[in-house]
């Protein structure tokens, strides 16, 4: 790379379904020269030997170890959002490319549709919209009726920083507020938002009335939440999932929806993302499915990209990494 020229930075696409947005390019363009997937795949060995960092935009390009080979300079893959679960991190370190997300710019989005979801499965809002929205507008009252949501006990499972920020905003609809984590918070901050903590999941599941999954997915909490889990939880609480979808089992999920087991779900994950259009879960009026809404909001997600910059910039001048991302 000539002196003053600007490092290189490869992203999936520009615009379309799996590209960064179009409106993030002049920012990055004043930090770096950048080139898509499509522009190095057309010219690999030229372009490939300039990489010195990646952006990956909702998991888009794929990093295998072919793509790894064929980038010998790069230096760092910068995550578009916190979950890290779609890379292989060993495998990325071993090339010593390092790695970064971005928990500052998603938690208060990410908590929002948490919350957003809980609320609207609580009153039913998908229900009801399509009803007000009917040729005949025609209901009872008991169609209409939802969960009161002061009072009831939220449980958060995983209170990392979305999972708090969750507790701060349930705290002020004056929810009761258990949660469950590998470490517990200190006293003062389970005092700011009146969390309560549950060493053992099942006694959460037993005594919650909406039950917020928040944690990251890792062997540990590959399908968490299963049938055992589903049947300790109240016949009238509601499953809300904003982490990933594998954290819950899902054939067990539709069966208890369709059993009564549990009332009602809300889901803005997925397994896979999106669901076959003929999936069960599709066809249940008690469930609420959002498309991995998560941060999506105009400034939220550029914000990450800040964030990615950040990160970037940090790495390729051999300094640490605000948000790296190690191997476990
Ligand atoms: O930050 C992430 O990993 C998300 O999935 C946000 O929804």
């Amino acid at each position: 790379m000539e002196e003053g020229e600007l490092p290189w930075l490869l992203v999936n696409e520009v615009g379309g379904i799996r590209g960064i947005l179009h409106s993030h390019v002049p920012f990055l363009k004043k930090h770096f020269h950048l080139i898509t997937m499509k522009e190095f795949l057309e010219n690999r060995k030229d372009v490939g030997k300039m990489v010195q960092a990646i952006y990956l935009w909702w998991h888009k390009p794929v990093i295998d170890k072919e793509l790894l080979q064929s980038l010998p300079n790069l230096k760092v893959i910068a995550n578009s959002g916190v979950g890290m679960d779609h890379l292989d991190l060993k495998l990325i370190a071993s090339f010593g490319v390092k790695m970064a997300n971005a928990p500052r710019a998603v938690s208060s989005t990410t908590a929002d549709t948490g919350m957003a979801l809980l609320l609207a499965s609580a009153r039913r809002l998908v229900e009801v919209h399509n009803i007000s929205i009917s040729p005949s507008m025609d209901y009872c009252e008991a169609d209409i009726l939802g969960v009161k949501v002061a009072g009831a006990t939220l449980g958060i499972i995983g209170m990392g920083r979305i999972g708090y920020k969750i507790a701060v905003r349930a705290k002020a609809f004056e929810m009761n507020i258990l949660y469950h984590n590998r470490t517990r918070r200190k006293v003062h901050e389970e005092q700011a938002v009146g969390a309560t903590y549950c060493k053992k999941i099942d006694s959460l599941l037993q005594q919650a009335d909406f039950v917020m999954l928040v944690v990251s997915l890792t062997p540990q909490t590959h399908k968490l939440i299963g049938k055992r889990e589903l049947e300790l939880m109240k016949p009238t609480a509601t499953l809300i999932n904003i982490s990933r979808g594998a954290v819950v089992d899902q054939e067990a999920l539709v069966a208890a929806l369709q059993t009564g087991v549990i009332r009602a779900a809300a889901l803005d994950v997925t397994s896979p993302e999106p669901l076959p259009r003929d999936h069960a879960l599709l066809k249940l009026k008690n469930v609420i499915i959002t498309p991995h809404l998560g941060i999506k909001t105009d400034k939220a997600t550029y914000m990450i990209t800040e964030e990615a910059v950040e990160n970037i910039l940090a790495a390729l001048n051999g300094l640490p990494l605000p948000s790296e991302v190690l191997p476990s």
